[in-house]
């Protein structure tokens, strides 16, 4: 079945100055499903996500969101919404992320229901809620009132993801989310990123390097190589050895776990083979 997309990018041109470092790409983020863009580093997958989030600004292209289906309503360039709007329907957890001090966990994950609430207006009890999931579901709740400037950065990292579930939009994007993370809460991480996709509908784009993980998580991946789209579609059908070698100039062999189906990615190295 295909689902109309929730946020999309159409010929996306996008650079820095006067140099141009994403070449004609399109996203498509669909509801209930997560997107994962993998491709080596400067390849530009963190400036695509960045302009789905109205972070870094389109050359050429445009950013769309759905109308309202219900309402019969047209798509909607993201560009013609005002800050608040868009802040009710997009979040993004960023790589590059503000260190605030004097401010307790739950003061900074409140700040996730800014778009939600009249300017100096106390929280609400549809806030408080919001806030009490995002903590719970991150595994935060007995953090609220630690500092957060004497937090790890694994730690931080979930903050600053319960602040963006704390807005409860229909589309996150995540820039490596599981960056910082340790092995416990990087496979939270990205069982989170499903349960946004299959329990709460969210369309969910997400940057990752590790490509099992990709494997693991996505519905539809995107492959990035010099600002261009190598292959998109499933897991499957992008994360081949052929697309692969071309995108990180290295063999590598892509297997197939016989218990999940799902493609795992072996780099070879010039040690492959080593038998101890
Ligand atoms: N602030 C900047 N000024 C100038 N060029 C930049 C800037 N940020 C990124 N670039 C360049 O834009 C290109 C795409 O970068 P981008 O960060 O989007 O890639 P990426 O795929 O996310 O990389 P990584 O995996 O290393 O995070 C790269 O060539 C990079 O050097």
């Amino acid at each position: 079945m295909t689902v109309a997309p929730a946020l999309w990018g159409e010929s996306l041109v996008l650079g820095y100055q006067r140099t141009t470092v994403v070449h004609g790409v399109a996203v498509r983020l669909r509801a209930g499903a997560v997107t994962a863009l993998v491709g080596p580093n400067g390849s530009g997958k963190s400036t695509v996500l960045r302009s789905l989030a109205r972070l870094h600004p389109v050359d050429q292209g445009a950013v769309r969101l759905a109308g309202d289906a219900d309402a019969d309503a047209d798509a909607v360039d993201a560009a013609a919404l005002s800050a608040r709007d868009f802040a009710r329907r997009v979040t993004m957890l960023a790589q590059s992320r503000p260190h605030p001090s004097g401010l307790d966990v739950r003061d900074v994950v409140a700040f996730g229901r800014h778009p939600h609430r009249r300017r100096f207006a106390p929280l609400s009890d549809a806030d408080t809620a919001a806030i009490d999931r995002a903590m719970a579901i991150t595994g935060i709740g007995d953090m609220a009132r630690r500092a957060v400037d004497q937090l790890s950065g694994g730690e931080l990292q979930r903050v600053w993801l319960a602040t963006c579930l704390a807005q409860e939009t229909g589309v996150v994007l995540l820039d490596e989310p599981t960056n910082h993370l340790d092995l416990r809460y990087q496979v939270e991480t990205l069982d989170l990123v499903r349960d946004l996709a299959e329990e709460h509908g969210t369309a969910v784009g997400v940057v990752l390097h590790d490509l099992d993980h990709a494997a693991s998580v996505a519905d539809d991946v995107v492959l990035l190589h010099h600002g261009r789209v190598i292959a998109v579609g499933a897991p499957a059908d992008v994360l081949t050895s052929d697309h692969l070698s071309r995108a990180y100039g290295l063999p590598i062999d892509v297997t197939t776990d016989p218990g999940t189906g799902r493609v795992r990615v072996h780099p070879r190295g010039r040690h492959h083979g080593r038998t101890r």
